[in-house]
């Protein structure tokens, strides 16, 4: 089974839908953009999320002492370095009790070593764009998580060529800015089919 994250959540109607459709992870981004949440309505989505669904914190280099607040604070399960974070970060959040999942850029970065728990791919921060999955090359040991532009009418193929153990998606499951039942159920079905 490819397993899969649902990011950008940023309303209680979006909670509801991830309650019922089970995604394997939900994000946070409390980095600046459409998506972004502040640490108190991350809070209050995290108790309306389901307690078996773990919440990832997405940051853009964040101080890492905030990161383990949010943790401490029952906010977020696992945290998602999305901007220059290095390996002293990623060993301190470790550290903290929090896995953490190191964000590469393949078209403007080359996937290197890290001791993070996951390693996700992406395009872009939450760009809507598709990497050249074809041209991918990771050799890791860490589960890869597969993101950039995905959405129901790509997730099969995207599978069937890069065979990620997790699928990450955000813009490509809205409809008009939003969360759509349709298409985050429509996902997950794939993703958990596969
Ligand atoms: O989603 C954002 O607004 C965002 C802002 C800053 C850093 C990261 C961000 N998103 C990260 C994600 O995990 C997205 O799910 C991922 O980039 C895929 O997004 P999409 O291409 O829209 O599916």
């Amino acid at each position: 089974m490819t397993k899969i994250k649902i990011c950008g959540l940023t309303n209680p109607t979006e909670i509801e839908i991830i309650n019922q459709v089970h995604p394997d992870l939900a994000g946070f981004v409390f980095a600046g953009g459409r998506h972004q949440v502040t640490s108190k309505q991350a809070q209050q989505l995290r108790i309306q999320l389901d307690s078996q669904i773990k919440a990832v914190g997405v940051f853009v280099d964040t101080p890492i002492d905030e990161i383990i607040q949010l943790a401490n604070d029952g906010v977020i399960q696992v945290a998602q370095l999305h901007g220059d974070q290095t390996e002293d970060d990623v060993q301190a959040l470790q550290n903290a009790g929090i896995p953490v999942i190191r964000v590469f850029k393949p078209s403007r970065q080359s996937v290197t070593t890290t001791n993070a728990d996951y390693v996700m791919v992406d395009s872009g921060n939450g760009s809507g764009q598709p990497l050249d999955w074809q041209s991918l090359q990771i050799q890791v040991k860490q589960p890869i998580i597969l993101a950039g532009g995905l959405n129901p009418n790509n997730a099969q193929r995207a599978i069937d060529t890069v065979a990620p153990d997790y699928l990450d998606v955000s813009s490509g499951v809205e409809a008009a800015g939003k969360k759509s039942y349709e298409l985050v159920n429509k996902m997950v079905t794939i993703a958990h089919s596969n």
